[in-house]
């Protein structure tokens, strides 16, 4: 199992000890929500933090955008150089193009789906992902409460990506923790993405992260 920690869960007076932390603590990704108080009800960092934070890393970046406007925000992170951004397919009209748009930019692509949202919905879209992020909370906060209905979901997108893209990744988030990553793992997810668990576990950071693993 890859883990992807959440730095929302970080202490952002301390935010580049924080990201050095799960790096060092044996992290694969480290896992930016970015978040624009439009498309979810809060707001989070934007391009001057996300630049200290790919400083301190010393691990790829998944940036997870939360926002109307994708493309604008693409362009914005895009110098930054990740390995992943995912957007969310409940807003985005024309998320072929933005696709090709990220690739174009030597970027992953990656769409994510609400918990709502079935995965029939991005069926002629696996071909040109590289990763599809299924929401086990509402987005918008850390701390939320797994929802259990992502592990059926998880399952049926395991059918449809072997049908039509094998080397795309599932990745799940929200509400993750020692328990539940059993079921996501039988349930053919690749990465987790996962906050207050790894960022307040009583026995630190790279305990939580190995006991994901
Ligand atoms: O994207 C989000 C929330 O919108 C997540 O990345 C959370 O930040 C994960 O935090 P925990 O649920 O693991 O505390």
């Amino acid at each position: 199992m890859l883990v992807a920690p959440s730095i929302l869960s970080a202490d952002f007076g301390h935010l580049a000890r924080d990201v050095e932390a799960i790096c060092e603590g044996g992290c694969d990704l480290v896992h930016v929500d970015v978040m624009d108080g439009h498309f979810v009800p809060n707001l989070t960092i934007g391009p001057v933090v996300v630049e200290a934070v790919a400083k301190a890393a010393t691990k790829p970046l998944d940036i997870h955008l939360m926002v109307e406007n994708n493309s604008f925000f693409v362009d914005l992170f895009a110098p930054l150089k990740p390995e992943f951004i995912s957007f969310h397919i409940e807003e985005e009209k024309h998320p072929h193009r933005l696709i090709q748009k990220i690739r174009s930019l030597g970027i992953r692509p990656a769409i994510v789906l609400n918990p709502h949202t079935p995965p029939e919905a991005i069926e002629f879209l696996f071909e040109d992902l590289d990763m599809v992020l299924l929401m086990s909370v509402n987005p918008g906060f850390g701390g939320q409460k797994f929802i259990p209905s992502v592990i059926e979901k998880a399952q049926r997108l395991k059918v449809l990506i072997e049908k039509h893209n094998p080397d795309c990744l599932i990745e799940v988030d929200g509400g993750v923790n020692d328990v539940n990553v059993k079921e996501l793992e039988a349930a053919g997810v690749d990465v987790v993405v996962a906050g207050s668990f790894v960022y307040k576990h009583p026995e630190g950071i790279a305990k939580a992260i190995s006991a994901l693993k």
